[in-house]
């Protein structure tokens, strides 16, 4: 029984070892029973006999029994090798066992994330990604493309450069930009009210204050008058538009265009007064 399992475990290496054994392409073990099969010519021949004496003193080995096609371990002896080592698990019927794992598979990469255009320009590129990132409304990310301020922020020599505006804005004079109004209004020096104190305005007052004959332009934003002539050269859209709610309550014209302005925040500096009704008594002085 040792000796059984002793040659079974040792003969692929003893026969490759062997300069004359397997080399029909056969698998390893089958050489000795190729000189079995033909003992008639052979065993004249040469006294090969320690080949036939290997063979003899083989005779329980279960490859030389005529199983010479398929040399399958387990038709051998089922107690070796051991179930699970690596010499059964050689030949075995699934060839992939030797084949390398198969590639992980992988999970693909995250789509991007739609890129958020809003119409404010190309899509982004490379520098443009390095742009801060706003969450704001869109009327505060900055002035539109093709405003004015981006228009001047883009120039050179500091100076406007006209370009097509399809928002119709208007081509500011240098020192009226946004930017030089805000400066403007904060500043503590500048009297932009135009009137001393604070006014109570009838609407017949209102009215008259057209922003002609040398008369100041005033207009109304929710029961306040202000004073807009100041800041008919800083607006975006040009003196003539602005000037069309000089003397009158501008709220609708304001909303109709740019809803997004705050004009309390941008005109707070020109605060005349409150709009009262007509039968109180006008301010003194007005007329
Ligand atoms: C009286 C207070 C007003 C203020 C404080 C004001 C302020 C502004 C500002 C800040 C912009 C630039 C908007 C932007 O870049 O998004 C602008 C643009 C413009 N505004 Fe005014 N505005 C006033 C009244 C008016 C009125 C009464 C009209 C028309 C009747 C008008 C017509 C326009 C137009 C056409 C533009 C350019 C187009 C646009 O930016 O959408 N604005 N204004």
């Amino acid at each position: 029984m040792s000796w059984n399992l002793f040659s079974s475990w040792l003969q692929p290496s003893s026969l490759d070892t062997k300069p004359d054994s397997g080399t029909d392409g056969q698998p390893n073990g089958h050489a000795p029973a190729v000189t079995i099969t033909n003992p008639d010519k052979e065993n004249e021949k040469t006294p090969k006999a320690e080949v036939s004496k290997t063979t003899e003193g083989v005779p329980t080995f279960s490859l030389s029994d005529g199983d010479n096609t398929t040399s399958s371990p387990e038709t051998e002896t089922p107690s070796f090798p051991a179930l699970n080592s690596a010499q059964r698990a050689k030949p075995s019927n699934s060839p992939n066992r030797m084949a390398p794992p198969p590639a992980p598979t992988l999970m693909p990469p995250p789509a991007r994330p739609a890129t958020i255009n809003r119409g404010l320009g190309p899509p982004p590129s490379t520098a443009s990604s390095l742009r801060l990132p706003s969450t704001g409304p869109l009327p505060n990310r900055g002035p539109p493309a093709g405003s004015q301020q981006r228009v001047s922020s883009l120039s050179p020599n500091g100076t406007a450069v006209s370009v097509p505006n399809p928002r119709g804005k208007v081509l500011l004079s240098p020192g009226h930009s946004p930017m030089d109004w805000a400066a403007l209004t904060k500043s503590s020096s500048a009297d932009l009210t135009g009137v001393k104190g604070f006014q109570r305005v009838t609407p017949s007052q209102l009215k008259k204050m057209t922003g002609r004959k040398g008369k100041p332009a005033w207009s109304s934003w929710q029961g306040k008058v202000y004073n807009i002539t100041p800041y008919l050269p800083f607006h975006p859209g040009g003196e003539a538009e602005l000037m069309k709610a000089a003397g009158r309550d501008g709220a609708k014209l304001f909303m109709d265009v740019h809803p997004w302005v705050n004009w309390e925040n941008m005109l707070g500096a020109c605060l005349v007064g409150v709009l009262v009704p007509e039968e109180e008594s006008p301010l003194e002085g007005l007329d």
